[in-house]
């Protein structure tokens, strides 16, 4: 079994903050700092967003962020020069679109990735039709967990399909829309998700939309633990550290 997924299988509760790279004053200076506090704090896993100029699949926090990012020249080669310099106690997740990915070679990063602490990616422009661009090149970075997403409107057929290849962890997607949407869950969604968990034994995390205490406890009930981005992004870039320590300690108890 790959670090990430053994690791994640360790936690009581699984709790995975999304950070977006170089949205600090510092930049990408302040990464080893943000991954400290919050590895200290109690996150399973760290995910780390690269910032990218067509983030279809996010909302306005993460987008304003990347966009913060991008002005600091946040690229995907700086990025990798620093995670070089991190020693992480906790596996970190690079949430990238394909584009940067394949404008740097999908070989070279992942060779570079195993200079790092990053031991899961989520591609969530590439389906798994055509994973095969990433998965090719993963002999020389075998401890590399590629992550499935499951969203509202996969059906049975597809999820068991997408469990097949699960490694790390599944990531539940809780709405149809973008990130950092605050809407109400269906109701019907606890139903989904311990569908879903019933059909693997990789751990199960929920994310979109997760930004109460009560939505963590009422996803623990049903899945291995949460995912949490634009609260996090927001209270980060707010200054409210206090604020993001007391969320992951309260959710991991
Ligand atoms: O911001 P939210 O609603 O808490 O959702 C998590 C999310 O930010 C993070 O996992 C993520 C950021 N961008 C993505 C794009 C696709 C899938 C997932 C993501």
């Amino acid at each position: 079994m790959k670090t990430l997924e053994k690791h994640l299988k360790k936690q009581k509760k699984i709790f995975i903050p999304y950070i977006m790279a170089g949205d600090h004053v510092k930049g990408l200076d302040g990464l080893a700092e943000t991954i400290e506090l919050l590895a200290n704090a109690g996150a399973s896993a760290i995910e780390i967003g690269v910032p990218f100029s067509d983030p279809v699949a996010d909302g306005p926090v993460i987008e304003q962020a990347g966009l913060r990012a991008l002005a600091k020249n946040v690229t995907l080669t700086a990025l990798l020069n620093t995670l070089k310099t991190i020693k992480s106690p906790v596996p970190l997740i690079i949430m990238t679109y394909m584009n940067p990915v394949y404008q740097y070679g999908v070989e070279k990063f992942l060779s570079v990735l195993t200079e790092t602490a990053v031991k899961g990616l989520i591609v969530p422009d590439v389906p798994l039709e055509a994973q095969y661009f990433i998965t090719d090149h993963l002999t020389k970075a075998q401890d590399i967990c590629l992550i499935q997403l499951v969203s509202l409107t996969t059906g049975i057929e597809r999820q068991k399909m997408l469990v097949k290849n699960a490694e790390g962890f599944v990531y539940a997607v809780a709405i149809n829309g973008v990130t950092g949407n605050e809407q109400d869950y269906s109701e019907t969604l606890d139903e989904h998700l311990r569908q879903l968990s019933a059909l693997t034994e990789v751990p199960v995390c929920v994310g979109f939309g997760v930004s109460h205490p009560s939505d963590v406890t009422r996803f623990n009930k049903v899945a291995s633990g949460v995912i949490v981005g634009s609260k996090i992004v927001r209270d980060l870039y707010e200054k409210k550290d206090a604020a993001v320590v007391e969320f992951i300690q309260s959710s991991t108890k």
